[in-house]
């Protein structure tokens, strides 16, 4: 088996296989219900969107799909779907899973899935915004990836990622994965005789990911936090933040 997790949460794995969290089976061992049950199903209404105006969100690094499908349906419920405009556009760098999410779409009127590296040209999530009359995301959903990024792409990835997330959103749900993960990935990669991740001895950001995250959104990105919404059973922080 390529994917196992532990209790602690840790994303015990073959990451040789999954070198930036592209699991094929993630649902399996991480379900959706797991996230949910602590985001309210009244989000969007509580964040202030209305049902009359576009309600735009966008999920960074959707893997399949299964999680962005459940959020939708989460925050909008069945009965008010036909009466909402609330569109999601997930996209992920792994063109399999999202052939796999597009192929699994229950909703593609209101739901659209996209391949995109969130560390390269984003011009197509501008696009989307452009054609919608938005200069902005109302609600970006950013689980379990920091970790992948920062890891493959270093410190300066990270802070990049966490800026652009920042500008492309008036608010933002994040959960970034606790350093402990972090050495759960780097360790079974040599286990498995491969070289480590390109930047994992050298990173200066390590200990409390998400109160790093929360610092440099507050102080360099002009947000803050809203909301936290406690922690996963795998130990890890939802958190809400807001554009001042
Ligand atoms: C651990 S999975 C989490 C999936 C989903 N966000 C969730 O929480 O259920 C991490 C996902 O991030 C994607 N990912 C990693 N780096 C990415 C990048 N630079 N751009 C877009 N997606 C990325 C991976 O392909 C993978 O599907």
């Amino acid at each position: 088996m390529a994917t196992i997790c532990s209790e602690a949460g840790d994303e015990i794995n073959d990451p040789g296989a999954a070198p930036y969290g592209n699991f094929i089976n993630y649902y399996t061992f991480n379900p959706p219900e797991n996230r949910l049950s602590l985001i309210p199903a009244t989000l969007v209404q509580d964040l202030g969107y209305s049902r009359d105006k576009d309600t735009l969100i966008l999920d960074v690094g959707c893997n399949s799909g299964e999680l962005s499908v459940a959020f939708y349906k989460h925050v909008v419920p069945e009965e008010e779907s036909h009466r909402r405009t609330v569109h999601l556009l997930g996209f992920d760098l792994d063109e399999r899973l999202i052939e796999r999410a597009q192929q699994t779409n229950p909703h593609p009127d209101s739901i659209t899935f996209i391949p995109l590296d969130i560390t390269g040209d984003v011009g197509r999530l501008q696009e989307f915004l452009t054609r919608r009359g938005c200069p902005r995301f109302h609600l970006c959903v950013c689980l379990a990836v920091t970790m992948w990024v920062h890891l493959n792409h270093g410190d300066s990835g990270l802070l990049r990622l966490l800026s652009r997330l920042a500008s492309l959103s008036q608010h933002l749900l994040l959960e970034a994965q606790p350093w402990k993960c972090y050495r759960s990935a780097a360790r079974r990669l040599r286990k498995l005789g491969r070289s480590d991740f390109d930047h994992f001895k050298a990173l200066k950001i390590r200990g409390d990911l998400a109160g790093h995250a929360r610092r440099h959104l507050e102080e360099d990105c002009g947000m803050e936090l809203i909301q936290s919404y406690g922690s996963t059973s795998w130990d890890r922080q939802l958190l809400l933040f807001r554009r001042i």
